[in-house]
């Protein structure tokens, strides 16, 4: 099962709330069973030096998330109030209510190190358009239209009007950036078809969806082209919370992207270690250098 499927309530997904106090290991499950093998050996009698060293290991990695944090750039004022209004809002309900398609959780949200880590690669990348799939709140999609320039555009796809009307009504309008930004509603298959149908094409394609759906994604983004010559594709999610490279079945829907990746032998690609994994895809040919 695709992770956050309509109304499969994901409960990884909703970890990822915490994410304002780990940024990245709890996505890790080797972490989670570290952290198990402490609360075992605190109600066990094991050897004193076995329970310092698990004391060690787990203290190690909040370290590490804080020192993470600490040396990375803080959000701006209105990416900030994304977050704190989707921590908010009451999401349930608003389900119940028919409004969103999927039961949406906070912990959807890309957050501060990865909105800052899209916002460099914009920057890097010196690009003017982008395609951002998957809007939830905008965080990602505020991120990189931050570092977009006064002409650039981000196209932001998401299937509830409902999110459409809170974003552009309470959220975009908070920054002189979300005038960068066009939201369109819709399944996004449908749009991105319509989108290569019209000759768009992005310098960045960020995909932040269902995961169903992204081998047909890349048919159009490399096979037809949505993607520029020199253009960067960034997958996010890419470990599926571990279960892309485990036996899980729910991993089942990223073997399939990451397989159809690999046998491409047209493909870099770099699987980025950050939170959940971003996989940053390019064309070999825009990554080889050259020699006289
Ligand atoms: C993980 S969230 C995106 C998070 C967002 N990038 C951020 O930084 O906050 C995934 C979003 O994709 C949307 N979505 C899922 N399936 C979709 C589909 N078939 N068409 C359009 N949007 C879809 C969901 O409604 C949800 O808001």
């Amino acid at each position: 099962m695709p992770r956050c499927f309509k109304t499969v309530q994901c409960t990884v997904d909703q970890c990822k709330m915490s994410s304002t106090r780990r940024s990245m290991s709890h996505y890790d499950p080797a972490v989670a069973q570290v952290e198990k093998a402490l609360q075992l050996a605190q109600s066990s009698n094991v050897p004193p030096e076995l329970l310092q060293t698990l004391e060690l290991a787990c203290d190690l990695i909040q370290k590490r998330d804080d020192y993470t944090d600490s040396n990375t750039s803080y959000d701006s004022a209105a990416c900030r109030n994304i977050l704190e209004q989707t921590l908010k809002h009451d999401w349930d309900a608003v389900h119940r209510q028919g409004k969103t398609t999927w039961n949406l959780r906070p912990g959807m949200m890309t957050g501060r190190l990865e909105g800052q880590f899209l916002k460099s690669l914009v920057s890097i990348h010196k690009c003017k358009k982008i395609l951002d799939i998957g809007m939830f709140t905008g965080y990602s999609a505020l991120s990189m239209a931050e570092a977009l320039p006064a002409d650039g555009k981000l196209i932001t796809l998401d299937q509830d009007i409902y999110l459409k009307e809170l974003v552009e009504g309470q959220f975009f309008k908070q920054s002189p950036h979300g005038k960068k930004i066009e939201i369109r509603i819709g399944p996004a298959i449908n749009t991105v078809k319509k989108l290569t149908a019209d000759g768009e094409q992005f310098d960045i394609i960020f995909l932040d969806a269902h995961q169903g759906d992204y081998v047909e994604f890349l048919e159009y983004i490399f096979g037809q082209n949505l993607l520029v010559p020199g253009g960067t594709l960034l997958i996010d999610n890419a470990f599926v919370y571990g279960t892309g490279y485990t036996s899980n079945p729910r991993g089942g829907s990223a073997n399939r992207f990451t397989d159809v990746l690999a046998s491409n032998p047209n493909l870099h690609r770099v699987l980025v270690p950050l939170r959940d994994g971003i996989l940053i895809v390019r064309r070999k040919s825009d990554v080889e250098g050259t020699v006289d």
